[in-house]
């Protein structure tokens, strides 16, 4: 499925990676078309200003809803759903990734600063799905580092752009639990041995080990993602 995602940043050059990334052959292949839009190209004062003080004060400045309001206007599309990297936002998730994965647009509004005019986002419902959306409850400096990582869980998930689809499922939070450690060759490294069992070719005791190896991990590092206290 084709997918168009727009990226807004006063950090274009932050996402040339994505044309050498994995995504850069889903581009190729045309099955993700990826545009990055410089917010200051929607400013028209000299210094290109983006930001400003915040109303009722505090630390910090706001970035401006007009150079938002122009690029909104240029890239927002009814059947687009914006995503906005927020610490605010409702939390990422594998879900959310596949969700997102089946939309045919996508356009990511990545703010600095203290966070964009909510107004921007007031005005961008009523043209399309707006979610605000958080990557983890850390500090980051803007959305840019949150939108690459959104954009990189989701475009994989696009069909076609990953080669391997089966390698899909098998990942840690595809079925609820941590993956279970992988090996290859040698089979003795630095005097540590491979497990025994998965050299044993018996695939059904292979893969009993594996899952109670989820489990065990999943116990000891997630005991939320188990709904353990
Ligand atoms: N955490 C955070 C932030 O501090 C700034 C922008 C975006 C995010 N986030 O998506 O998690």
């Amino acid at each position: 499925g084709r997918m168009r995602i727009d990226i807004v940043t006063i950090f274009p050059e932050f996402f040339g990676v994505l044309d050498v990334s994995l995504l850069g052959k889903a581009r190729e292949r045309g099955i993700i078309d990826v545009a990055v839009h410089d917010l200051r190209d929607y400013t028209h004062d000299r210094h290109r200003t983006v930001d400003d003080t915040p109303y009722g004060g505090g630390a910090g400045m706001v970035m401006r809803p007009e150079p938002w309001g122009e690029a909104l206007d240029e890239v927002l599309t009814p059947d687009a759903v914006l995503i906005v990297p927020s610490p605010a936002g409702e939390r990422f998730t594998q879900a959310l990734a596949k969700q997102l994965a089946t939309e045919s647009r996508l356009v990511f509004a990545c703010g600095r600063y203290e966070g964009i005019d909510q107004r921007v986002v007031e005005h961008a419902a009523s043209v399309a799905r707006v979610r605000e959306v958080s990557l983890g409850d850390y500090v980051l400096n803007g959305g840019e580092v949150a939108a690459m990582a959104m954009i990189e869980a989701v475009g994989r998930l696009v069909p076609g752009v990953i080669g391997n689809p089966e390698s899909l499922d098998e990942e840690s939070h595809e079925d609820g639990l941590l993956e279970y450690p992988s090996y290859t060759k040698p089979a003795v490294w630095r005097e540590r041995e491979v497990p025994p069992i998965l050299l044993s070719g018996n695939h059904g005791a292979i893969a009993a080990w594996r899952r109670e190896q989820q489990v065990e991990r999943t116990r000891r590092v997630r005991p939320d993602l188990l709904g353990d206290a």
